[in-house]
């Protein structure tokens, strides 16, 4: 039934030919958060002869770091080897090899790796020839790790994925079920396409493989109590909380078969002795059944199903392409950053805190400034504004934030940046207020060409006529102008035009009629100051 996969690099002497006997990373973590797809040697595997036209099963295991991924995968590997024959485990005595395994608080696995030999069978009831690929993963919420990095690497294994592993130790947490939500949902964003029926699910097969199970007098080992104790985890009751059920709405939305296999502890040799490598022996015999039930459990011939996207059954050269682009849209700042709970929370409070605050600076703006008020001056305004930002810093501060004062001093700098622009607006609001302001043009187009007119006389009558042509000119310019500026203004047509005579009428205003206009102030000032010292003298002068 199974074929011997020799890689034929003769379609594939882009690459550079790389050892495939073992495993071969094909997505390596830079160490600075980030993730490079080993595109050269993946394309090595994928675009064999063999491989490249034929439907892949993708076998991944993923979840958190040091709880026996990769050790596990190994017996995964055996058993394919041998093709599930009987006494598949091996000689009792046989070191464990295959994807590098190991005890200890380091992590081992970084990045993702595949076997290099992919095994070829044949389903028997549906006659479909695939090619299954071991996939071993990065685990998560190492010390090294963000969120990000742990989302992206279980996103990108679950989507590439036909059969999730999803290994667990000891029992099924509320945490385990939220990191599936996040980490899937993560997936799915990046999935996500206009072309799919939104109805159909994402992802294929779920397994919570669930490690050191101790509870066998509640639930019986193996899949059978696997599968009792999942539908009372994943059950949704009216009662429950709303967090709680959408979460388990999710995995049943998401998955289009989960399961689950219960199995019990390996022993103390193979949890803490540092010695230990990998001897049947040395493992409890309970442990070395529950292994021998559960990859058939996995990967019996009957069962497997070729990785689908969309509907569409991937062959190895599609597989390539996807790899390609899903690994490029993580590797772009397109996706929302996936949080810890905590971060996530602190950033709701202090975005709901800077909402309310930015309300109460526009709130108090608005009492004097607002559309139904008339020109402040310029002093009232700016000492208006100053009270309503200190208004709304103190609303701020008011509010109860997680997150420390850190991340605070962030949303308060963006508060102040939002009420210096809004501050930037309500001066021009208040400044089209101004009547005198906007009546300004108009004004001294009228002064212009009033004192063109009455120069143009004087200068006549003293026979100096060229000059009092200028005038003349100065005259029917200002007159011509103020009929364009009218009427644009009453239109509506062409603002720019009508902007550009504001701006010549303001240089003429500032330059011009200004100090004019201040002249003529001083000059009415001192004359009334004159007229009150004389008026007083005389009174003075009448009293004596
Ligand atoms: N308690 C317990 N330990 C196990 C089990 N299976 C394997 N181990 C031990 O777990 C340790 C880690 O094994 P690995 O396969 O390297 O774990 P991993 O999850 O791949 O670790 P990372 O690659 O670092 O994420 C080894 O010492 C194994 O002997 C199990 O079912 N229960
Ligand atoms: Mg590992």
């Amino acid at each position: 039934m199974a074929e011997d996969l020799n890689n034929d690099s003769s379609e594939s002497d882009t690459f550079e030919v790389i050892d495939t006997n073992g495993p071969v990373q094909i997505i390596k973590d830079n160490g600075d958060h980030t993730f490079t797809l080993c595109e050269n040697d993946l394309a090595t595997i994928l675009m064999s002869k063999n491989l490249k036209d034929t439907p892949v099963v993708v076998v991944s295991v993923a979840g958190a770091f040091r709880k026996g991924k990769s050790f596990l995968l190994d017996f995964i590997l055996r058993y394919l080897t041998c093709e599930g024959r009987p006494g598949w485990m091996g000689d009792p005595e046989e070191e464990l090899t295959g994807f590098k395994w190991r005890g200890g608080t380091n992590r081992e696995t970084s990045g993702i790796w595949v076997w290099g030999q992919p095994f070829i069978r044949t389903n028997p009831v549906t006659g479909e020839k695939v090619a299954i690929l071991l996939m071993d993963t990065q685990g998560t919420f190492d010390n090294q790790a963000i969120v990000r990095d742990s989302a992206t690497i279980f996103a990108l294994s679950t989507m590439l994925s036909s059969i999730q592993i999803y290994n667990i130790s000891q029992q099924i947490s509320e945490d385990d079920l939220q990191h599936l939500h996040l980490f899937t949902d993560y997936g799915r964003l990046a999935m996500q396409d206009d072309s799919s029926d939104s109805k159909t699910k994402p992802f294929q097969r779920l397994e919570f493989l669930i490690r050191d199970w101790a509870f066998e007098y509640e639930f019986e080992l193996g899949a059978t109590g696997g599968k009792n104790y999942l539908n009372k985890i994943l059950a949704v009751s009216e009662n429950q909380h709303e967090e709680l059920q959408e979460v388990r709405h999710h995995i049943n939305n998401c998955f289009e078969n989960v399961g689950c296999f219960l199995l019990p502890y390996p022993g103390r040799t193979v949890a803490s002795k540092p010695q230990f490598n990998g001897k049947i022996s040395d493992m409890e015999d309970d442990f070395a059944k529950g292994i021998e039930n559960l990859i058939p459990y996995f990967l019996h011939e009957d069962i497997l199903q070729s990785k689908k996207i969309h509907g569409q059954t991937l062959k190895g050269k599609d597989l390539l392409y996807y790899f390609k682009s899903y690994v490029e849209i993580y590797q772009q700042d397109t996706l929302p950053e996936p949080m810890t709970m905590l971060r996530a929370t602190a950033e709701a409070n202090n975005l709901s805190a800077l909402a309310s605050a930015q309300e109460k600076y526009t709130e108090n703006m608005d009492k004097k400034v607002g559309g139904d008020h008339g020109y402040l001056n310029e002093t009232d305004l700016t000492t208006h504004h100053a009270e309503s930002m200190e208004l709304a810093e103190k609303e701020f501060h008011s509010t109860r934030k997680m997150g420390g004062s850190e991340l605070s001093k962030a949303y308060l700098d963006k508060l102040e940046k939002y009420m210096e622009d809004q501050f930037q607006q309500y001066c021009k609001i208040n400044e089209s207020k101004n009547i005198f302001k906007s009546a300004r043009t108009p004004i001294t187009l009228f002064i212009v060409l009033a004192v063109a007119y009455v120069a143009h006389g004087i200068l006549q009558a003293l026979y100096l006529g060229p000059l009092a042509m200028l005038c003349n000119i100065v005259f029917w310019g200002a007159m011509s102008t103020l009929g364009v500026w009218i009427t644009l203004k009453w239109r509506g047509e062409q603002p720019e035009v009508a902007e550009k005579i504001d701006q010549i009428a303001e240089i003429i205003w500032e330059q011009g009629l200004t100090p004019f206009y201040a002249l003529i102030i001083a000059a009415g000032t001192s004359a009334a100051i004159k007229h009150a010292q004389t008026a007083q003298q005389r009174r003075k002068s009448k009293t004596s």
